[in-house]
């Protein structure tokens, strides 16, 4: 059996993948999977005695993680993915569960107890097939796990505490990773390598086999799954045009405590197994085929998800939130001075997109509106979203008109003549202080990413061009403690730069400088920084500001680190592509086309680092 038209099968189904480690993500995204990951919150506390044997336990955790996300995914309005893909790891040694590690004492403890000796390393798979019926979540689970025995060196203690030090351990079960430096300790392994990583995908591939071209007349392994209670219906679950015999139960969910392990195996030729699926030769649209892809469906919703989200926020409802604990909402509508009716839509429309949690009539903050949404949250994004709804909103309403003309829709939307300033790199002064404050808290999210991509240590100097408040300066000096800092951007905006400054932040290093990059003299440093501004430049800007920062860096000393989205060589990734909607001279790139670029002005050396954050990082050495 080939691998990949495995895999194929699941190309077009809402594919979710209900966990949060990158090893399981980079697993499956290697083999072509396309999904989106939905990390459960069920907490991993299962109380481990009522399992016979220790896979059980795993297999049951897998389930409720995946459940879990299913159920939340269900509850947002035409959220409900096809599959959730659930998965736990866990080793054992002697019948004993070694989990994550709470602390490195912790770590120490497992690691030294797993010295010289073979454990197993054992992880639970769950695949949820998932359908919306009547607004009923039905629920489809297949599940299996993998076991593979693994063998440590004898492990002095001075070698486990310097592992231990690496912090690798601690989000690692049984206290390793041996993708990485924990393969170290190992002397050998029998099984599945990849499951010890954290998914069995060879048996998640055969898995697949058995649910989507199965034999016919198999059995499938049904387990007993105290939330899926009678039968409500019965489905194919491969594509109709499959020659697949197999039909398998899907489960409502539903209170009543039924169990139902049954399911039809019937044996069927394909040619009578559809009667209504072909007429004259011409295949006839099934219920399937009529069935809106959520992706469409996602994007025909996105700009009224989007506007809740800034209208919320715009009013301080998580402000308030946060500032209260619970609120019911004619509380909240008086607080806002809003109708009460108007004032329930919204909240309620927040709790159905995962913004806000409701219990009974008390609504609260999820732990990310606490993080990200309320205007002092540790990363804030309040006014980059206040930003987003008072800017970007009405800017992209010229989208159309911007494409049919080949103009910028800022320039649109300010009657402006397009290409005609430096105002695509610049905020236009109505909107410089919500800017400013839109881009310092993007950057505050993304610093320490950008910051510590590469080692930056041996440079003791350093200007950012264009660094605006200073808020990737300020994380730089916390990184390198022999880094001094010239944060260069044009006098309206140094102006204002004392107002983003707070008492808990070390100064002394950072020094600002009024200036203009393409017209004055660059100041002299060993490392230039260019954040978010090369994809805004025309060909004749950048070669002014890359031409420059060439010369001031003489072949072997100096380097250029440049803070950008970095597009997937086959410009599939929306992101970037959607911010470049609002451009017109300039350009966001792939990794490729920033290496050439770099190169024409000699730098020769061009590392790319994508940090999953907000942007990534690309170091240029000469
Ligand atoms: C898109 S913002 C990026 C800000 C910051 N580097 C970041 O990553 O958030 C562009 C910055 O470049 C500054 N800028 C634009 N033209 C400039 C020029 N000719 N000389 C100096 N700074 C300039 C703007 O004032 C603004 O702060």
């Amino acid at each position: 059996m080939l691998l990949s038209p495995v895999i194929s099968k699941l190309a077009g189904k809402r594919v979710v993948l209900a966990s949060a480690s990158p090893r399981r993500q980079d697993i499956l995204s290697n083999v072509g999977l396309r999904f989106e990951v939905v990390p459960s919150w069920f907490k991993e506390t299962l109380d481990k005695s009522l399992f016979s044997a220790p896979h059980e336990y795993a297999v049951e955790t897998a389930k409720q993680k995946a459940l879990e996300v299913a159920r939340r995914m269900h509850l947002k309005h035409l959220k409900t993915p096809d599959i959730v893909i659930g998965a736990d790891t866990i080793v054992t040694l002697e019948d004993t569960i070694l989990e994550k590690p709470l602390d490195k004492q912790d770590a120490y403890n497992m690691l030294s107890r797993l010295s010289g000796k073979e454990h197993s390393v054992f992880t639970g798979v769950v695949i949820v097939h998932c359908k919306s019926e009547d607004n009923q979540l039905a629920t489809n689970i297949t599940d299996f796990y993998e076991e593979t025995k693994v063998k440590f060196a004898n492990l002095s203690d001075e070698l486990l505490w310097e592992y231990i030090d690496s912090g690798e351990p601690l989000d690692k079960a049984g206290g390793y990773g041996i993708q990485s430096l924990g393969g170290m300790l190992v002397e050998c392994v029998h099984g599945d390598f990849l499951n010890v990583v954290g998914f069995p995908l060879n048996h998640f591939c055969k898995k697949l086999a058995e649910i989507y071209y199965p034999p016919s007349k198999s059995t499938i392994h049904r387990v007993k799954h105290d939330s899926i209670p009678y039968v409500e219906s019965f489905e194919n679950l491969s594509d109709a045009e499959t020659d697949c015999s197999n039909q398998t139960v899907m489960h409502r969910e539903n209170k009543e405590e039924k169990c139902c392990y049954s399911q039809c195996n019937k044996s069927v030729d394909s040619s009578q197994q559809h009667p209504a699926v072909r007429q004259n030769g011409i295949p006839k649209k099934t219920r399937e085929d009529s069935k809106v892809p959520p992706k469409i469906l996602d994007l025909l919703d996105g700009f009224k998800s989007s506007k809740a989200l800034f209208v919320a926020s715009k009013l301080k409802v998580f402000d308030k939130l946060k500032e209260k604990g619970a609120l019911k909402a004619i509380e909240i509508a008086d607080m806002i001075n809003a109708s009460i009716r108007g004032t329930e839509r919204i909240l309620d429309t927040c709790v159905a997109l995962g913004l806000l949690e409701k219990t009974h009539q008390d609504y609260r903050n999820t732990k990310d509106a606490n993080t990200f949404l309320a205007s002092d949250g540790e990363f804030s994004l309040h006014g980059y979203i206040n930003y987003s709804n008072d800017h970007l909103w009405p800017m992209f309403s010229h989208l159309e008109s911007a494409v049919r003309e080949e103009t910028c829709q800022r320039e649109k939307a300010s009657h402006k003549t397009p290409g005609n300033s430096h105002d695509s790199v610049h905020c236009i002064a109505k909107n410089r202080k919500p800017c400013m404050n839109a881009m310092h808290e993007m950057l505050k999210i993304t610093a320490q990413d950008l910051g510590s991509a590469f080692d930056l240590s041996k440079y003791g100097s350093a200007c950012d061009l264009g660094g605006s408040t200073g808020a990737l300066a300020h994380e730089l000096v916390c990184l390198y403690p022999n880094m001094s800092i010239n944060v260069f951007d044009l006098p309206e905006v140094i102006e204002h730069t004392p107002e983003f400054q707070n008492a808990c932040m070390d100064t002394s290093r950072i020094k600002f400088t009024s200036g203009d990059f393409f017209e004055d003299e660059l100041p002299q440093a060993e490392l230039y920084i260019l954040s978010r501004i090369l994809h805004h430049l025309s060909d004749e800007q950048l070669n002014c500001i890359l031409r420059k920062i060439s010369d001031k860096c003489p072949k072997g000393q100096g380097a250029l680190l440049v803070a950008e989205i970095v597009l997937d060589e086959e410009k599939k990734e929306p992101r970037g592509l959607l911010q470049s909607l609002s451009m017109s001279e300039g350009n966001q790139r792939s990794g490729s086309e920033y290496r050439r670029l770099l190169e024409k002005f000699g730098f020769n050396s061009v590392e790319i680092k994508i940090t999953g954050n907000l942007l990534d990082a690309i170091l240029a050495t000469k």
